[in-house]
């Protein structure tokens, strides 16, 4: 199978999303909860560039944070993934430059993972069906196969692996906050069964019934956001509480925790307010972190690495 010259080298940014809508629906048989969500990409990236290389295996090198050993790296796991599907015989140096904080509902680490498949994917068009790649993106989570994709706007079920790319929306800002706590993904998912089990609460309906409901405008989403991890990973986090009430404060035309925390956003149709609201949330709310990010319509391409 022929393929990209040793030596080639691409860059791609890997942003980071949140989830617009988010309701969490029945244990599957595999222990995984189905789920409907609204993701959404915006402008807060990673980056990564890419290597191929004669000797096989996959180096990598991160710069920004420390996420762990090299062998989890989602990076790492994808591509080993894809190499495994296929008969090439390069290996891959990896650099990867984290600007997304790790476990922080924003989707970082899965993020990575879909470009790293993305640039296998432009070396080698097909090589892995695209069936194939959204199987691997999903066993490493349930929102990697959003980022394998193209849309920023998607409307994910299943286990995220059931897609559907929307138009975009118009652009909006966004306040992400960034309490210092770490919310692990698995007992959040945890926490919330045993809540309805207590509750006989039923699991609640989808939210959207076929495309006729997918939202058009802002005020469309704004009356369906919600997440149903909020409560729960709100009320056992106070420093999460606290940083929505300071974004809420600052009327958003909504605003939520994004996947199972402990990030949170507010959604601005005005940048300037926006600008204005990040502001006010940091004073408000000194011991957690603030930024301004913008919605993207797609996903950054996949580019040539400079010298
Ligand atoms: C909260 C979201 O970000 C929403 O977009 C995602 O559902 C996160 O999914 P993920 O990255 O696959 O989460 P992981 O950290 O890999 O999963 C940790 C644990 O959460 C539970 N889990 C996760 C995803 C899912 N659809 N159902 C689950 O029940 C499982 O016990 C799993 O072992
Ligand atoms: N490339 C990576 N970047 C960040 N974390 C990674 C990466 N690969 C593996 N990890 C591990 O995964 C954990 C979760 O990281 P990630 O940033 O994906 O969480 P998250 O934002 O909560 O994601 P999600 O919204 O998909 O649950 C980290 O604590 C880290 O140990």
């Amino acid at each position: 199978m022929s393929g990209p010259a040793i030596g080639s080298r691409l860059r791609v940014r890997a942003p980071a999303k949140v989830n617009l809508t988010l309701r969490i629906l029945e244990r599957l048989p595999s222990g995984f909860h189905a789920l409907e969500t609204l993701f959404q990409a915006i402008d807060l990236c990673d980056s990564l560039e890419v290597e191929v290389r004669r000797e096989s295996g996959v180096a990598l090198e991160v710069v920004g944070a420390d996420v762990g050993p090299a062998d989890d790296n989602l990076v790492v796991r994808a591509a080993r993934a894809w190499l495994a599907e296929t008969s090439v015989e390069w290996g891959l140096a990896v650099r990867l430059t984290k600007a997304i904080p790790a476990g922080a509902g924003l989707g970082g680490g899965s993020s990575d993972a879909g470009a790293m498949l993305r640039v296998l994917d432009h070396w080698m068009p097909g090589a892995v069906a695209e069936e194939r790649r959204l199987a691997i993106g999903a066993e490493l989570g349930s929102d990697v196969p959003f980022f394998t994709g193209k849309g920023g706007l998607v409307l994910g079920r299943g286990r995220g692996e059931r897609m559907t790319p929307l138009p975009p929306l118009p652009p909006a800002w966004l306040v992400v906050g960034m309490p210092r706590v770490h919310v692990a993904t698995g007992p959040a998912y945890g926490r919330l069964a045993r809540g309805r089990a207590e509750s006989r609460g039923a699991v609640p309906p989808p939210l959207f019934d076929g495309e006729s409901a997918v939202p058009r405008s802002w005020p469309e989403v704004a009356s369906l956001a919600l997440n149903d991890f909020e409560p729960v990973v709100a009320g056992a986090h106070p420093p999460i509480a606290t940083a929505l009430a300071a974004i809420r404060a600052q009327h958003p035309a909504f605003a939520l925790l994004s996947g199972s925390g402990a990030a949170v956003f507010g959604l601005f149709t005005d940048a300037d307010a926006a600008e204005r609201a990040v502001g006010e949330a940091r004073a408000a709310c000194p011991e957690s972190r603030f930024e301004l990010a913008r919605t993207l319509d797609r996903l950054p391409a996949v580019e040539p690495a400079g010298p």
